[in-house]
């Protein structure tokens, strides 16, 4: 691979405004791609991936580099030149190059890679924690497959287009796909592609959505006509499934805190032709009050730490802090709490997250089930995905069973 100046440099000028300014991955990669408007598929893919890469390895890199935050100009290609000596790359005889100690370099990620908390590159504190929920061996296995890249899967939009003909429509526009077994509508991309320049795309035929994610509109058994209330809604990732799996049939009302993350689920939802869904911003306990003993089925899917969805927002590991999740804890069982009475007697609700810690997950449950709400209710199923089983997404979610 040939390193050219104007990519390595935008990328480092990414790394400065998630390092030293903390702004998020995500945003800033996006708009560092739109910088230059001549550049191809490849440099495109070359910045993404190298930052993300970057910032997954943040701790190691600067490890081995020997440099401190907030870095430097000159340390920020001080952490560059260790993501090329690893990876074997040549680097070029720019100044900032010179001298590249590249013994040393492999050396030092030799003996530091025999400390879980270099190697997976994470800070202490998640350590502790990750191996007193799981286990030593478990959270081992778990963290190193959460530090991988993800693939990309999407989920054919069933209510325009079938999984088989969506593969067919992708194939045609050159983007090879392959099934999931036991994912009905999923499908995984073979190579890494720009898809949401397809036609399939602008068409609505189908979403980007984790597999794992893809198996919880499912676990709460929908049924055309149903009254549904998606509590966490977000920008609808699970509410478009629903109304798919609903046929577009009988309501979803979507709620969220914030009002727009529900625009942008409305703009989804025009595109996917779902139009069973009443988005709610909670502004007032009203909103949720309202509701309370009208709803076939409920969906929590709640805020969480993310922990499970980090090898696609490798900088939470930076941006989460200890107090935080305890103060999620409670976030998570107010929402169980409040937001179960929105169930009809009879009807059922899932509680999920993106994270495999079970202090988010069964042990929220468990002390909703023991609280005076929770006991009109059972647990029917719980299920904990795991991505060093899966490779895909962790992810917790329990269906919840209220008394009749
Ligand atoms: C895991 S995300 C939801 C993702 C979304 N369901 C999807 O599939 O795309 C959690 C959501 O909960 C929202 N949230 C946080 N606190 C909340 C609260 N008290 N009530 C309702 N929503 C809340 C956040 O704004 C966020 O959109």
């Amino acid at each position: 691979m040939r390193l050219h100046r104007n990519l390595v440099f935008a990328t480092a000028d990414a790394l400065a405004e998630i390092f030293n300014e903390g702004a998020y991955a995500d945003k800033v990669i996006e708009k560092t791609l739109k910088r230059d408007k001549r550049w191809g598929a490849r440099d495109r893919s070359f910045i993404a991936e190298t930052t993300y890469d970057i910032v997954r390895w943040k701790r190691l890199y600067a490890e081995i580099a020997e440099v401190k935050e907030p870095f430097s100009r000159e340390n920020l290609f001080r952490l560059f030149t260790v993501w090329a000596t690893l990876r074997g790359i040549k680097l070029p005889d720019w100044p900032q190059f010179e001298n590249t100690p590249t013994r040393r370099i492999k050396g030092k990620f030799d003996s530091l890679s025999k400390i879980r908390k270099y190697r997976e590159s994470i800070p202490d504190w998640l350590d502790e924690k990750g191996k007193k929920e799981l286990g030593e061996q478990l959270w081992e296995k778990e963290i190193a497959a959460l530090n991988k890249q993800a693939p990309v899967v999407i989920r054919a939009n069933t209510l325009k287009i079938s999984v088989a003909e969506l593969q067919q429509k992708l194939q045609k526009e050159e983007i090879e796909t392959k099934r999931i077994k036991n994912y009905p509508e999923a499908l995984e991309l073979v190579e890494r592609s720009n898809i949401f320049r397809t036609e399939a795309f602008k068409n609505g035929f189908f979403e980007v959505q984790d597999a794992s994610s893809q198996l919880v509109a499912h676990f709460l058994e929908v049924e055309p006509g149903m009254r549904v209330v998606d509590t966490c809604a977000g920008a609808g990732g699970k509410t478009l499934h629903l109304a798919a799996l609903m046929q577009n049939k009988g309501q979803i009302i979507a709620t969220d805190i914030y009002g727009n993350k529900l625009k942008e689920l409305k703009r989804r939802a025009r595109r996917a032709g779902a139009h069973n869904i009443d988005p709610r911003t909670i502004d007032s306990t009203k909103v949720i009050k309202k509701l309370y003993g009208t709803a076939d089925r409920v969906l929590i899917d709640a805020p969480c730490s993310g922990l499970g969805v980090l090898s696609r927002n490798p900088d939470a590991k930076w941006k989460l802090q200890p107090e935080f999740l305890e103060s999620l804890r409670n976030t998570q069982f107010e929402i169980l709490e409040k937001y179960s009475r929105i169930l009809k007697p009879g009807g059922k609700m899932v509680y999920a997250t993106c994270s495999v810690l079970p202090s988010e997950n069964k042990e929220q449950v468990d002390r909703f089930l023991n609280s005076e709400n929770g006991k009109d209710f059972k647990l029917s199923k719980d299920k904990t995905i795991l991505s060093s089983e899966t490779g895909y997404d962790g992810f917790y979610m329990a269906l919840l069973e209220k008394d009749s």
